[in-house]
């Protein structure tokens, strides 16, 4: 897992490393790792480095301060560099000094438009970790003109470096330059921050837990279940899905489907559309009621389920079952309804709840807001439970405080059936035995793989997901040193 730290968490050990270091070398560091990275892009889409022309946007905090010695030294490569100012009277001083040493030339705002139009990259040093709110009016202008590619530095100015939320104008970056750290924004909006090249200043001594991490590929190949020599189909852990009713027979279908697809072993159904599941799953031993259903290992409840006498009396028997559940869709609605459903439950038997926005509103009684690692975390500490919130970034919080986000690659996921899919991949994890976090982030980031390839950059449909869980199963071991080969 990759870790990512808030602003104030890299501010504070920002602060401890320059006790030991010299005045102004972490942003020299900072700065040079910029203009490495804006040599490679100009070669990249200009063909050349030497005789290209760079504009600095250059703000009025160390932010722009980077941009400056990024210049500075980008001059020494024969760049003809542009500094346009839009604070004069706090341009950080060391590194107009040194931009003008090298040779660079400084403008005002009004010339922005002008130097911007001949610009082969464009570097944002309007604002960094102390950015509040969308750009203000005379950058939005400048970003607005901007059409040459755009190296952000620390953060695309506009965006919040804690939620990666934008409100008003923001600059979209092709590539984000991040110094010591990944900070939260890199990881909740990567659309605006393009790649992210990390830049080392020394810092990771000082940097301590991270507060966010984000699962990668290796992550779900050491943890997802491959049965050995000695596994039988029950060794495995039994999967039992309670989802699905007469009017939505199709989310049972899925939400089995994604358990089937997802390990080997056994999966058991319970619910009024029984038929239909031993129809699609003939592999699946499908039953009316929970109770009739046999052991398991865990239960995933809610989808289609519905909001009914018949959808509460499951999820009541399911949470005191003594094995983990997952809980989603209708189930969630049903403990937002009837909280005291949670009495039935064991609290030493793990609880996963995976809410979209609105369930999550109806379940917490206000939406996720605009920090939803926050606001899921406040929801894991609440229902002491592991609180995965769906949308854009997938964020997976544990009662004990840790979060786990995953890195949106576009948006096919969003579409009907798509998270009975996860709720399934989600249970069957925890029928082998995945501790729940772990498994909710995991069953996240192989369901976002799942998609990625089945959708190939074209729509898809939740059952197109379903199939091509195995292929991301293949696809995460592969990628991973640590992945077993069988
Ligand atoms: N502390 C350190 O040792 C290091 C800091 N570094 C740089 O320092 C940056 C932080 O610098 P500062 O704390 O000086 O602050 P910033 O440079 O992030 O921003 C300060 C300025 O931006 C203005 N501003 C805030 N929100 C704005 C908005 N929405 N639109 C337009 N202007 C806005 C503020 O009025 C202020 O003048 C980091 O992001 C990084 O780039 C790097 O040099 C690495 C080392
Ligand atoms: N814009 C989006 N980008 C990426 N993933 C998304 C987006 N919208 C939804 N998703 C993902 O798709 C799934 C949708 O789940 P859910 O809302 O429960 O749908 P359904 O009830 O139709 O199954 C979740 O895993 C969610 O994170
Ligand atoms: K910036």
């Amino acid at each position: 897992m990759r870790g990512v730290w808030t602003t104030e968490r890299v501010r504070a050990a920002e602060e401890r490393l320059m006790l030991r270091t010299r005045p102004g070398a972490l942003m020299q560091r900072a700065a040079f790792g910029v203009s490495v990275q804006a040599a490679r892009m100009l070669s990249e889409h200009a063909g050349r480095v030497a005789a290209s022309r760079v504009v600095l946007l250059v703000g009025g905090g160390n932010n722009g301060g980077d941009a400056l010695w990024a210049g500075a030294y980008l001059r020494r490569r024969g760049v003809r560099v542009t500094a346009v100012l839009l604070a004069p009277d706090r341009t950080h001083e060391e590194g107009l000094a040194a931009l003008r040493r090298a040779g660079g030339h400084i403008v005002s705002v009004e010339a922005g438009p002008e130097v911007l139009a001949e610009a082969d990259l464009v570097v944002d040093g309007i604002v960094g970790l102390s950015a509040r709110g969308g750009l203000r009016a005379e950058a939005a202008e400048l970003a607005d003109v901007v059409d040459a590619p755009v190296l952000a530095v620390d953060l695309p100015s506009g965006t919040d470096p804690d939620t990666g939320q934008v409100h008003g104008a923001a600059v979209r970056a092709d590539v984000t330059v991040t110094f010591g750290a990944h900070k939260p924004v890199h990881v909740l909006n990567p659309a605006r921050c393009g790649h992210v090249r990390f830049v080392d200043i020394g810092l990771a001594g000082e940097l301590g837990e991270p507060d966010l991490r984000v699962v990668e590929a290796a992550d779900a190949a050491a943890v997802w279940p491959i049965p050995a020599a000695h596994d039988d189909k029950y060794t495995q852990g039994v999967t039992g899905v309670a989802a699905g009713s007469s009017a939505y027979a199709g989310a049972a279908v899925l939400t089995t489907g994604a358990a089937v697809r997802s390990t080997a072993g056994m999966v058991r159904f319970a619910g009024s559309a029984a038929e239909a599941v031993r129809a699609r799953w003939p592999e699946v031993i499908a039953t009316g009621t929970v109770t009739d259903v046999g052991r398991v290992q865990s239960w995933v409840v809610g989808p289609g389920l519905g909001t009914g006498t018949d959808g509460r009396e499951t999820v009541r028997a399911v949470l005191s079952a003594g094995v983990p559940v997952c809980v989603d869709a209708d189930a969630v609605n049903l403990l937002a309804g009837t909280p005291e459903l949670l009495d039935a439950r064991d609290p030493d038997t793990p609880l996963v709840l995976t809410p979209h926005a609105r369930e999550f509103e109806r379940l917490v009684g206000a939406e996720p807001g605009d920090d939803r690692v926050a606001a899921a975390r406040a929801a894991a500490r609440r229902f002491s439970a592991v609180v995965l919130l769906k949308g854009h970034n997938t964020v997976v919080a544990d009662p004990d405080g840790r979060v786990l986000v995953t890195v949106p690659r576009g948006s096919w996921l969003a579409t009907a059936g798509s998270g009975d899919v996860l709720s399934g991949m989600i249970g069957a994890l925890l029928a082998a035995g995945t501790p729940p976090w772990t498994a909710a982030g995991v069953g996240a980031y192989v369901h976002a793989e799942a998609a990625a390839l089945a959708a190939r950059g074209a729509p898809i449909s939740s059952s197109e997901v379903l199939d091509a869980i195995p292929d991301a199963v293949r696809s995460v071991r592969a990628m991973s040193p640590a992945g077993e080969r069988v």
